[in-house]
């Protein structure tokens, strides 16, 4: 997937994305990191589609699925219909039993006959993984992902996130060193006009943390 000198402007005149180009990687992880309001939800909308760019070109991004932290959901139906007529919608034929193995092992098989508005944010989040992992799209965008998940559960999500890279290309943005850290095989620091990408050979957190503050800091010159 390839974005192609982007330019986004809000308001007609306020250009957000300046001429930004960048080639994504098969078989990666990606984290984004920048400073608040710099652009990373408007770029991961312009990759999914539902945001219009004044010039440039994004290429390959025929199959995305976007999650982000204000989803909406349908909430009177049950998780099992959820899955079911969303997998039916998208015209993807997965047995009950894969269905049910899912939902076990994200602890959520006991609660797939309730309605989704009885659900708490976790399980709806984690709802929406369980369907990320049934369709595996070929390209999959996370906004600030995981803030009501449990730490358990985002390494179960890591886990499967691993096995599932080569077929689908990865991208979340954070402000969570420490997801970065943990999932990303590299990083990528975006301001308006240049992505800057960087593996993640950190030692630690706190390393990877205060890179990103040097970064940032070095920015505002
Ligand atoms: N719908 C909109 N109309 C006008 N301006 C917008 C709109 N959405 C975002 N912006 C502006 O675009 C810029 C980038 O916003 P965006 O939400 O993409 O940043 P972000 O990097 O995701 O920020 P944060 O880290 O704070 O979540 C900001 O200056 C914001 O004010």
């Amino acid at each position: 997937m390839k974005i192609e000198k982007i330019v986004k402007t809000y308001d007609g005149s306020r250009k957000v994305i300046d001429n930004l180009s960048f080639e994504f990687e098969k078989n990666k992880v990606y984290s984004i990191f920048g400073k608040n309001g710099i652009g990373k939800t408007t770029l991961l909308n312009i990759i999914s589609g539902h945001l219009s760019i004044d010039e440039g070109r994004v290429f390959d991004n025929d199959d995305v699925m976007l999650i982000t932290e204000h989803m909406i959901i349908f909430e009177y139906i049950t998780g099992l219909e959820f899955l079911t007529l969303t997998l039916e919608h998208k015209k993807k034929k997965i047995e009950v039993e894969v269905i049910n193995e899912w939902l076990e092992k994200f602890e959520m098989l006991d609660s797939k006959d309730m309605y989704i508005a009885e659900y708490s944010a976790g399980m709806k989040y984690k709802l929406m993984m369980i369907l990320i992992f049934l369709i595996k799209p070929k390209v999959l965008l996370l906004d600030e992902p995981f803030a009501e998940l449990d730490i358990l559960t985002v390494k179960k999500i890591n886990k499967e996130f691993q096995k599932i890279k080569n077929e689908v290309l990865i991208i979340f943005s954070t402000h969570t060193s420490n997801l970065a850290f943990q999932m990303s095989d590299e990083i990528l620091y975006l301001t308006r006009k240049k992505i800057y990408p960087f593996k993640n050979e950190f030692h630690s957190n706190e390393e990877l943390e205060n890179y990103i503050e040097h970064l940032m800091k070095e920015n505002e010159k």
